[in-house]
């Protein structure tokens, strides 16, 4: 048996350490999982176009996002209920993020509590918030999310309800008795213990919680009660990439959810030309979905994001081997994209540009 080589074996892995419901709640997309396989595909349809005879006798991969150095351009996406994959859940994702020198994005779900994570030594935590109904409630997450010396806000713009995720349904997925959303009010928490014999807890939780009306005029809200850079994550389109711009956010992510919401939208990847386009460099911009080697980094780069984030790979590591599998994860990536910039002769981020890559 030799060791884990890269972030499918991962994948392969972890199916072996999951039980079949957080399998599906982790791996799964929305209806057909349309946009789910696009968002690889559509990695798979770009070509790349590398230079030679650059001196890449070193290739630095650091950078730096909303000003705080970075050693790679690979984030961590926030995503829920992360003790599902381990005991350590979300601590040992932030363990390994700080010791990958790289940002944790905390999900709202976060299955341990922001404070905790914040604490964590050398760590750079970003705040996921999803916005509720209940204004005192976001509101309660943002004050937290200050005291607890987070960098920044990312409200995830993409789920004023749950995308129709048929493998949950199915299963009537439920939390566990012995794992929180950590972060919210019990009395908000409660609706996602409840298991049905159909239907799913969360999507359920997610319907009567999540404000359904939110705008742009609750983004301005959010900017309007924190000094917290706003990154707005979920945008598409060049439409909304301009009315985030408007709204004076720091930053956008790329993505559709991993699949996960409206099914049938592009890929990530397809979308973050329109998106760098349209806000003109007056915001940073980052990507998700879909990123699982070095060139798929290199890619993302190429068409003008400043990072990408990582998902469901960051949850397989998890499951294998906790804090270790993450960074090792986040590791077997940064080692990947190194050697893409050498190999295209792209030794420093900076001048990972736009010629490297060639769409059909
Ligand atoms: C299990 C799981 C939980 C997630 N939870 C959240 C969340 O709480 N908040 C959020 O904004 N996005 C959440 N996401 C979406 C991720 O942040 C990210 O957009 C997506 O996973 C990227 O695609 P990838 O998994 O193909 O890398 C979740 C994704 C997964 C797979
Ligand atoms: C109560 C709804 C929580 C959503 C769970 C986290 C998430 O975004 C996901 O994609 O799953």
């Amino acid at each position: 048996m030799h060791a884990i080589l890269n972030l499918h074996e991962y994948e392969a892995a972890a199916r072996a350490c999951l039980g079949a419901g957080a399998w599906d709640y982790f791996q799964g997309g929305s209806e057909d999982e349309l946009t789910l396989a696009e968002n690889r595909a559509a990695f798979g349809r770009m070509k790349l176009r590398p230079r030679v005879l650059v001196d890449v006798t070193a290739c630095d991969t650091s950078t730096r996002v909303l000003d705080v150095p970075v050693a790679s351009p690979i984030l961590v996406a926030p995503m829920g209920f992360q003790r599902l994959a381990h005991a350590d859940g979300e601590l040992a994702t932030t363990r390994a993020a700080s010791g990958a020198g790289t940002v944790m994005v905390a999900s709202t779900m976060a299955s341990v509590r922001l404070e905790d994570l914040a604490a964590v030594p050398g760590s750079t935590l970003w705040f996921q918030l999803y916005l509720f109904r209940d204004r005192a409630i976001t509101m309660d997450l943002v004050r937290r999310a200050e005291a607890a010396g987070c960098r920044a806000l990312v409200i995830t713009v993409d789920a004023p309800r749950l995308g129709r995720r048929e493998r949950d349904l199915r299963r009537g997925f439920a939390l566990p008795d012995d794992l929180r959303a950590a972060n919210l009010p019990p009395s908000s928490a409660g609706r996602l213990h409840e298991a049905g014999a159909s239907g799913s807890a969360i999507a359920r939780h997610a319907q009567s919680n999540f404000d359904a009306g939110a705008t742009w005029e609750t983004v301005a809200w959010i900017r309007s009660i924190s000094t917290l850079p706003v990154v707005v994550k979920g945008i598409l389109t060049a439409e909304d990439a301009k009315l985030a711009r408007a709204s004076g956010v720091a930053a956008i992510v790329v993505s559709n959810h991993g699949g996960r919401q409206l099914d049938g939208v592009l890929a990530a990847i397809e979308a973050l030309p329109e998106v760098v386009e349209a806000v003109a460099g007056g915001c940073e911009v980052y990507l998700d979905g879909g990123v699982r080697r070095g060139t798929d980094v290199l890619k993302a780069l190429a068409l003008g994001a400043r990072a990408v984030l990582v998902g469901r790979p960051l949850l397989w590591g998890l499951a294998v081997d906790g804090e270790a599998g993450v960074r090792r994860v986040l590791e077997l990536l940064r080692d990947e994209l190194a050697l893409a910039m050498a190999l295209s002769g792209r030794p420093q981020v900076a001048r990972v540009d736009r010629s490297l890559v060639k769409f059909p």
